[in-house]
């Protein structure tokens, strides 16, 4: 249905020792990671204990103690990852390039089996695959080979996997053409479409039905921007709707506007966990601020920009990190003092100093992003 490989386990190899028993975890992943392990005893107390059983629905996606080592890999890709997502949410799983993110994403769709652990969808192990594919929605981060169906009648085939009744069916499909803005390539062949277009649709076939969770892998890579804002919309509609929605993308701003809860995945394991205000009071370090200094002929700004610093640095109520120095530019991460102390001061020498503009911002969720990252794109080896 979504690639050649969607039913096919690949093999898996037995997995090395946990290393969640040797790394100490962040207080929030390890907090998730008790209630959702509560939970599930609370389930299996009342449940049949089996291997297949199913646990209770307080999240419409719990993700389980999750392994996946490949053979020859010194690293487990996915390393006793736990999670979940509650009904309605939008969760953000991000990551540097080789975090395991795609691999989760194919184990809880059944492209690749787990060497440890599972994933449950609305209290339903995945390993009753047939009825959770009516429940869940992908969209895979490669784009998968329909290319013998027209755009219709591939949103005709996932409605009808997803169980939409025949009464309901067209005006669905045709709906979800138009919220995709899709309507002019509505009768070409997949293969005919760009790789944008081909994005945009596969997004739409992941939320249509709808589905009560749906795995988006990077949906708006290499889609223009106007299709990106109509996209995210479209999210934020179907997050308000009730569906849960799990996304990945490398778009820190797309995270910001789509996203109630993210965690940060590193080597397999979560880093961070919470709402994007949670992270950014926990990690964000301090505060931005970006000035510009007045541009006058014959004299050498960037002399200007230090002595801005220098001035800056002469007070030693600041700690200042240098992120950049440009021509008229500079903008710096100011530790260990409050946004009001510096604007008075700013203020109050701002003519001194040839200040023309500054802003003082909140740390951003790329700038905790690439601290709290780091070091993973190792793992790609
Ligand atoms: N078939 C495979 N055989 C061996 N190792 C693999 C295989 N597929 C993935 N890996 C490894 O598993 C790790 C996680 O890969 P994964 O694709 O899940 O990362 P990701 O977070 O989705 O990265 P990206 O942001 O680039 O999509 C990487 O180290 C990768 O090299």
């Amino acid at each position: 249905m979504y690639d050649s490989g969607f039913l096919q386990f690949s093999w898996a190899c037995s997995s090395k020792k946990s290393s969640t028993d040797e790394r100490e975890l962040d207080d929030d992943v390890a907090a998730e990671r008790n209630q959702i392990l509560n939970n599930m005893n609370l389930s299996s107390a009342r449940n049949s204990i089996g291997p297949d059983r199913d646990v209770n629905r307080l999240d419409h996606l719990i993700v389980h103690d999750l392994v996946k080592s490949y053979p020859l890999h010194r690293a487990a890709a996915v390393d006793h990852l736990t999670f979940g997502a509650r009904r309605g949410e939008a969760f953000g799983l991000l990551g540097y390039n080789g975090a395991g993110k795609t691999t989760t994403f194919r184990i809880v769709v059944g492209d690749l089996m787990a060497t440890e652990g599972t994933a449950y969808i609305d209290g339903q192990n995945i390993r009753r695959r047939l009825t959770s594919i009516r429940r869940l929605g992908y969209c895979p981060q490669q784009d998968c080979s329909m290319d013998f169906l027209t755009v219709r009648d591939s949103f005709y085939l996932l409605a009808r996997i997803r169980g939409v009744s025949r009464k309901r069916i067209d005006s669905m499909v045709s709906y979800m053409i138009t919220l995709f803005l899709l309507e002019s390539f509505d009768n070409n062949y997949i293969h005919q479409l760009s790789g944008g277009t081909k994005r945009r649709l596969h997004a739409a076939l992941a939320l249509i039905g709808p589905p009560l969770v749906a795995i988006l892998d990077e949906p708006t890579t290499g889609v223009d921007p106007n299709a990106r804002q109509q996209m995210q919309k479209v999210f934020l509609n179907a997050v308000k709707a009730q569906m849960t929605i799990i996304l990945t993308s490398h778009s820190m701003d797309e995270c910001e506007r789509v996203c109630n809860r993210l965690g940060i995945m590193k080597s397999g394991q979560l880093t961070c966990l919470g709402t994007i205000q949670h992270l950014k009071s926990k990690f964000g370090r301090g505060y931005m601020v970006s000035i510009q200094v007045q541009s006058i002929a014959n004299d050498s700004n960037a002399s200007n920009m230090h002595s801005v610093l220098s001035f800056l640095r002469d007070q030693n109520q600041f700690q200042i990190e240098v992120k950049e120095i440009l021509k008229t530019t500079g903008q710096f991460q100011i530790l260990e003092s409050t946004p009001a102390e510096l604007f008075e001061l700013l203020e109050q020498n701002k003519e001194r100093l040839n200040i023309e503009t500054y802003t003082i911002s909140q740390t951003t969720l790329e700038q905790i992003f690439l601290s709290l990252g780091k070091t993973n794109s190792t793992n790609d080896s």
